[in-house]
């Protein structure tokens, strides 16, 4: 896992770095710069006729920009820079910069440093091959005031790389949100990854994301206390259940899944037909009477059982006693997907979750939908909701939650003791103790119906191999992305199935055992 810091964390260790290392900021400044300039060479095909623009800020952040357009100046390439603050405004460090770089630029004929006046200053930049936004960094507060707003959305517009110094301009490197952000190709972020870099929409201002160096290392950073985390490829396969060579079929994880109607049987039968490829060894899925003979002839693996549903094609509280021996036999419960939202579905899944209190569910869809008013009990269980599914779950309009989903989840895990799987882009799990696992893996082609099915596949699936919640999830989410990263190689993001989605879950799984096997064996 990798460990991700709030911008005052980040700020906490330039302060550190000052006044408890004694090293002068104009040294972090320079060191920032240096690293950040190997960092463009590493990622870009740079040419001796390469161009950049580098717009910079008042803040430290510009002073960063200036002291990086120095070390490309003398190392051969041409420079316009753009500066928003001069020496009347500009102060520290960052003014240290501007008039080194000011002095120096003088004896480079080709490259030129213009004090912004007005919009059409940037034009200039057009010429340029690389843009570098050095205009704020995590002195930013707010959205952006003018003029800022409308120079970002002017660098937008130029078609060049674009490169961001700590963080994309705009960007609430807290919450992964912003009106206007600067749309970066490349984020050289400075020491360790701040959260808002990979939480809301930040992964996709930010394009590749790598480290930059103050010259402190990480070892303040792995003092202090963070609940967030990036999911690495490591965690997929440490988290994967393991198959002891005693098993056989019944302990090698009993899954139920309650899922399916009479309009919606398909969702059924991708979660159970994925729990038998994520490796369950018994798959029930229990429909209602009216279905099961459908769903039987388009089952391949998974056990079908039916329950009286008097006609009606979907699940009623009446049907719940038929449903307690193999609730009982189970190691876990899917619930959900298919299942329709009629009162009495409602009623029958509020009904189960109750009498069943404490066993290990994983609830997705509309058994979600059916919890609105009934959250009490949900210890011990994982939830699988979308942004829109959370948002009426606990009662908030969906356009309020997405301005920082965070605190409400957060919330919700530990209030109601149970693991929250955030399905988006990215997906985010949190668990009962408030910490927050960030996935990195999947991509816009999971955005269609029945990959959320597939998901609770797989996640119930290891979850009855394993009994481990948050291994489940971590495990599970990585690899379902995982699943579509590949698909969307051989099929394009445009033309992988939900189907597809399913039978590729073996694949992800033997992609991530492959990657780190021989390691173990060394
Ligand atoms: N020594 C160090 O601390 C090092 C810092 N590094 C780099 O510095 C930045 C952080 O620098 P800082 O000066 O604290 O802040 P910024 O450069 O990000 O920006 C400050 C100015 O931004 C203005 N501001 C703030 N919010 C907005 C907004 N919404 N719209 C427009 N302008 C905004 C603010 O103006 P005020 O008038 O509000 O005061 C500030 O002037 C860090 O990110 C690193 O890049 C180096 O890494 C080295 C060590
Ligand atoms: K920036």
């Amino acid at each position: 896992m990798i460990p991700l810091f709030t911008s005052r964390q980040v700020r906490s260790a330039d302060e550190f770095a000052i006044a408890k290392l004694g090293l002068p900021g104009l040294v972090l400044m320079e060191n920032a710069a240096r690293s950040i300039f190997e960092q463009i060479k590493l990622n870009l095909p740079l040419s001796e006729n390469t161009t950049f623009g580098v717009v910079s800020g008042k803040g430290n952040n510009g002073g960063d920009g200036f002291a990086l357009a120095r070390h490309l100046l003398i190392n051969g390439y041409k420079v316009i820079v753009i500066a928003l603050a001069d020496d009347k405004e500009l102060k520290g460090d960052a003014l240290v910069n501007f008039r080194a770089l000011r002095n120096l630029i003088k004896y480079y004929p080709d490259s030129k440093l213009i004090k912004y006046k007005r919009l059409n200053d940037l034009s200039i930049l057009k010429n340029a091959d690389v843009i570098v936004d050095s205009i704020l960094g995590t002195g930013s507060k707010g959205e952006l005031r003018e003029p800022y707003k409308s120079i970002v959305e002017k660098l937008n517009s130029i078609d060049a790389f674009k490169v961001a110094v700590d963080l994309p301009t705009g960007l609430d490197v807290d919450t992964g949100y912003g009106d206007v952000v600067f749309e970066a190709d490349l984020t050289v972020t400075l020491s360790e990854y701040k959260t808002g870099l990979f939480y809301g929409k930040g992964y996709t201002h930010c394009g590749k994301v790598v480290k930059g160096s103050i010259g402190i290392g990480s070892e303040y950073y792995n003092r202090l206390e963070t609940d967030t985390y990036l999911i690495e490829p490591e965690d997929a396969f440490v988290n994967i259940p393991l198959k002891e060579p005693d098993l056989h079929k019944y302990s090698a994880g009993k899954v139920l899944l309650i899922a399916g109607s009479r309009n919606l049987p398909g969702a059924a039968i991708l979660a159970a037909e994925t729990a038998l490829r994520a490796g369950a060894g018994a798959v029930i899925l229990a429909v209602p009477d009216s279905i099961s003979e459908t769903v039987r002839t388009k089952i391949g693996s998974a056990v079908v059982i039916s329950y009286n549903d008097n006609g009606k094609g979907f699940l009623t509280e009446e049907a719940t006693s038929q449903l307690e021996e193999k609730i009982c036999w189970a190691d876990t419960i899917a619930i959900g997907p298919g299942l329709g939202r009629d009162k009495d579905t409602i009623n029958a899944v509020i009904n189960i979750l109750k009498k069943n209190n404490g066993k290990k569910f994983v609830i997705d869809a509309d058994a979600i939908f059916a919890l609105a008013n009934s959250k009490q009990y949900l210890k011990n269980s994982i939830l699988t909701p979308h942004l829109g599914e959370f948002a009426n779950l606990i009662g908030i309009a969906v356009e309020d939650l997405k301005v920082n989903p965070i605190p409400h989840a957060k919330k919700f895990a530990a209030k109601n003791k149970c693991h929250l799987v955030l399905k988006g882009a990215p997906t985010l799990i949190f668990n009962p103790a408030g910490e927050v696992f960030v996935n990195t893996t999947g991509n816009q082609g999971m955005a269609k119906f029945g990959t959320g099915d597939v998901l609770t596949g797989v996640i119930s699936s290891f979850l009855a191999q394993s009994g481990n919640n948050e291994a489940s999830a971590i495990s599970g989410v990585y690899l379902h992305s995982l699943a579509a990263d590949l698909l969307a190689e051989e099929k394009t993001i445009y033309g992988f199935t939900a189907n597809d989605l399913m039978e590729k879950i073996p694949y992800a799984i033997k992609f991530i055992i492959d990657t780190f096997l021989p390691d173990i064996e060394d």
